[in-house]
């Protein structure tokens, strides 16, 4: 039974109280979460989400794909037995094993103890982990790219799509109907009950934003998630979280195509990129970043730009530390700490990808000097490369220690751009006095 929509009450768009047929043979029964304002205690959520969940109807099978967080659980299973029995359900498709798409797995389960489970194989330690000790009394198969599961007339194709965003997501396509489900890839939080992308209000807003804060990070996965995706004939597409993509399907996969290119590469080509930050409160480590900024400009292969982080909000800096092949973070020690708006920009790095990119760190201090240090540990936890031991000068900087931050910077520059860095050998180490 597929009922119609009614409103709900303090939200202005109606609700679908029962599954709602997408394609022939294919059902959203997934659950409306319009109140949610924090998702994952990272994301604004201004229109609440949806956990969508399918349902496919084949000549020899049914398959569920994904369900949903497990306080809907019960109007999820609603759903489900309003289009299917459960004796009629051979399929579970798992596209992501995260708990907002398997929390109504475990009760599902004890209803269809016979479907055969397929996750990605990096899902099935996932799987083991959310079951416990019943894992083993169910039947789990592992699929990759190409493999496929018949439902008679209907077949489900499998893509493997790691890191979109998870360790464990795929994509599954239904071949006969060009339908893809691809879970949290081309989702969004955005929560309307007329489902559909030509029906809901405007959602291109919460799509970037979804994008930024979940996929970004990954983009090199993203791009080869979308080279597994771009050749399907795709009339629609079914995610996760948002509205079901039925109109112009296409437009979505060419905005992520958008937003993992590079923004900046046409103006600077293959040129290394090198960012210096700062924040001073007596002008003893803004001299120290003058001084490696003129370093670091004597190489021409480098393209340097220097920051005062009082400037303004760290917001703006994200899409230029995106592109940016080296930072160099200067900070005082204050209170035993680095200045919060160099904690505040670091933090903010969680949305990018700073994995090998080159990290360096300079202060001045008074006495214990911390500061540098700490960056230099975010800067590992942010799996960047450290090459260079942090400079730290007390107080404001002799003529002499301004031209040891020139050296610093020159040094940085070097390694970016890949020459020998030039080191003063020290003659007693070599002959071991
Ligand atoms: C409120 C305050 C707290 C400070 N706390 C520390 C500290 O914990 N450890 C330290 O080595 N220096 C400390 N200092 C000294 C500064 O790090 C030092 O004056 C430094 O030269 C300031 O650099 P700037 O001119 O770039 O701000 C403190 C200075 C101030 C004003």
């Amino acid at each position: 039974m597929t009922s119609d929509f009614a409103p709900m009450a303090g939200h202005a768009h109606p609700t679908p109280q029962g599954a709602v047929q997408i394609a022939e043979g294919v059902h959203w029964i997934g659950a409306l979460d319009p109140d949610l304002r924090s998702f994952d205690i990272i994301l604004k959520t201004a229109n609440g989400t949806t956990y969508n969940s399918y349902v496919v109807r084949g000549s020899e099978g049914v398959a569920v794909i994904d369900t949903v967080k497990a306080p809907f659980t019960a109007e999820f299973l609603a759903k489900l037995e309003s289009v299917a029995r459960y004796d009629e359900i051979t399929t579970l498709v798992l596209n992501h094993l995260e708990l907002d798409h398997t929390g109504a797995v475990p009760e599902f389960l004890r209803r269809a103890p016979h479907v055969n489970i397929y996750v990605s194989p990096r899902g099935l330690q996932v799987l083991r982990a959310l079951l416990k000790d019943d894992f083993d009394s169910y039947s789990v198969t592992t699929v990759e790219t190409g493999d496929t599961v018949s439902l008679g007339d209907k077949t489900l194709r499998f893509l493997t799509t790691p890191y979109v965003h998870w360790p464990d997501t795929q994509c599954t396509w239904l071949e006969e109907q060009n339908l893809l489900f691809t879970c949290d890839l081309l989702g969004c939080h955005y929560c309307d009950g007329r489902l559909f992308n030509d029906r809901v209000g405007d959602f291109r807003f919460a799509f970037d934003y979804y994008f930024d804060h979940i996929m970004r990070p990954f983009k090199g996965y993203v791009a080869q998630a979308l080279d597994l995706i771009e050749p399907l004939e795709i009339d629609m597409i079914a995610p996760g979280h948002g509205p079901v993509l039925r109109a112009h399907p296409r437009d979505y996969i060419a905005q992520y195509r958008r937003l993992i290119t590079k923004r900046l590469a046409s103006e600077t080509g293959d040129e290394k990129t090198l960012l210096i930050f700062y924040v001073s409160a007596y002008g003893a480590t803004a001299q120290m970043a003058g001084a490696v900024y003129e370093g670091a400009t004597e190489s021409d292969d480098v393209r340097v730009s220097l920051f005062d982080l009082e400037g303004g909000d760290v917001t703006p800096f994200i899409d230029l530390i995106e592109e940016a092949d080296g930072l160099i973070f200067g900070t005082p020690t204050i209170n035993g700490d680095a200045v919060r708006t160099v904690w505040d920009l670091l933090s903010s790095l969680v949305d990018i990808d700073t994995k090998g990119k080159l990290g360096a760190a300079f202060g001045s201090y008074g006495w214990t000097g911390e500061a540098v240090g700490m960056v230099e540990s975010r800067m590992q936890g942010l799996k960047m490369r450290v090459p260079e031991k942090g400079l730290r000068i007390k107080m404001h900087p002799t003529e002499d220690e301004l031209e040891e931050c020139r050296d610093f910077g020159r040094r940085l520059a070097a390694h970016l751009a890949g020459r020998a860095v030039a080191r003063e050998i020290d003659m007693s180490e070599l002959l071991g006095s």
